[in-house]
């Protein structure tokens, strides 16, 4: 049904709202303040035209811009946008009674993101590299892209090149991209079993290329060049798929903020550790104990901490945090605690952390929702919240990260 809808805010997905009969419709690509008509289906519309658009509507700068689905914002000005992204993480805080004040965006640079998630797909018209549509199967080539890393755009042929000689399948898989300090380490999965015939011609095209790995669900193909990332003064080969920051910048804006407010700490639990983001900085300081449930990843961080030099003590330990959190009585070895789970959070972990002394935590998010509720349940425990800063490492997408830092003041005998 084709009608005319004013717009009353954007939504925590990115689209406008408009309260409708008791509840909600969504509309991408619309703006508070709006007139539209779009074509209602449920409780979504599909944008016809802007009858009266917004002041702070701008051109987007990316031609794929509303059929990609990779950003969901990007005609609206820099000033409202930071708002609405730091927005998002002040609402999560207030649905749980958390009325912090929380700091001002950090910002992300267009042309910064070091690692691309795509999707391939062999079809009758060729290999197909590049994001999905919004709700959609139908992919998008990418031929520009104002989030990646230019080297990365630059590098579509190429990549789109090795994504079909490894493609086994006809249907859509995973292409994930990083680049790295030596070269790209693109890691494929669901692409179909590689034949001898596969793995031969990747190995040739990835040596001539100049790609630094390639694996395919987790199997190292070829390794012309050991990928490698920096954290502090540490030197990391992260295995295949690992997790890393997206953005460099942003995690370096993370990390500055956690050691900043665990500096006088001398030993320091990092929880959901990864490849050690934060403790092989951390490690400059203090002793620090990595705990994370990815064995590759934790002997890459170990692997980082033996060849560093000059940095304390790093341990690691291998453990589902969800299934056994680190106990209240484990946590008191330490006088900090970093943590920075997955989507997820982590309700578990935040209980034993509750009930402990440990004076400094620092908290890490990508999902402020579940990040609300474990502060919830950190305050609830005797925690002071110290400061909240969103950090936008997903620009022109509906996500936000944030680190908050926390304090236990000592109890009074
Ligand atoms: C958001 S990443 C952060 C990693 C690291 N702190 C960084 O900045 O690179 C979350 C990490 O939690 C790990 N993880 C996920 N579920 C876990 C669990 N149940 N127990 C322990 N670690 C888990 C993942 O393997 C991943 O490395």
């Amino acid at each position: 049904m084709t009608a005319r809808f004013e717009i009353a805010r954007l939504g925590a997905q990115g689209d406008g709202v408009v309260d409708i009969g008791g509840g909600h419709l969504f509309i991408p690509f619309t703006l508070p303040g709006e007139v539209v008509t779009a074509a209602r289906e449920k409780d979504r519309a599909q944008l016809l035209a802007v009858l009266e658009p917004s002041p702070e509507r701008i051109a987007p700068v990316c031609r794929h811009f509303t059929e990609c689905g990779g950003c969901a914002i990007q005609h609206l000005e820099a000033g409202a946008y930071h708002a609405w992204k730091r927005s998002l993480v002040v609402h999560a805080l207030k649905a749980k009674g958390i009325d912090a004040p929380v700091g001002d965006l950090v910002a992300c640079a267009p042309h910064s993101r070091r690692r691309a998630a795509f999707t391939a797909r062999n079809t009758e018209t060729g290999l197909h590299l590049g994001y999905n549509r919004a709700f959609s199967n139908v992919l998008v080539d990418i031929e520009e892209c104002p989030v990646l890393l230019p080297v990365i755009v630059e590098a579509a042929g190429v990549l789109r090149h090795l994504a079909g000689i490894v493609a086994n399948t006809s249907k859509p898989f995973r292409f994930l991209v990083t680049a790295t300090a030596s070269g790209f380490d693109v890691a494929a999965a669901d692409c179909g079993k590689p034949t001898e015939a596969i793995r031969r011609a990747a190995t040739d095209f990835v040596l001539k290329a100049g790609i630094a790995r390639l694996s395919i669900d987790g199997e190292i193909i070829v390794e012309a060049v050991k990928p490698t990332l920096t954290f502090g003064t540490a030197t990391v080969m992260p295995p295949p798929g690992a997790f890393v920051q997206a953005v460099a910048e942003a995690e370096a804006a993370m990390a500055g903020l956690v050691i900043g407010h665990v500096r006088k700490a001398k030993k320091v639990a990092d929880l959901f550790s990864g490849c050690g983001t934060f403790a092989l900085r951390l490690a400059a300081n203090a002793e620090v104990h990595a705990v994370e449930s990815d064995g590759p990843a934790l002997a890459a961080l170990d692997r980082g901490f033996r060849f560093a030099g000059g940095l304390k003590r790093v341990t690691t330990e291998r453990r589902d945090l969800d299934r056994r959190p680190l106990t209240f009585k484990e946590l008191a070895a330490y006088d900090a605690v970093v943590f920075d789970p997955p989507r997820a959070g982590a309700e578990d972990q935040s209980k034993q952390i509750a009930r402990s002394d440990v004076p400094l935590v620092a908290a890490v998010s990508c999902n402020p929702v579940t990040l609300a509720r474990d502060l919830r349940i950190l305050i609830d425990g005797g925690y002071q919240l110290k400061s909240v800063t969103p950090i936008d490492q997903f620009l022109w997408s509906p996500h936000v990260e944030a680190v908050v830092l926390l304090e236990k003041p000592k109890r009074r005998r």
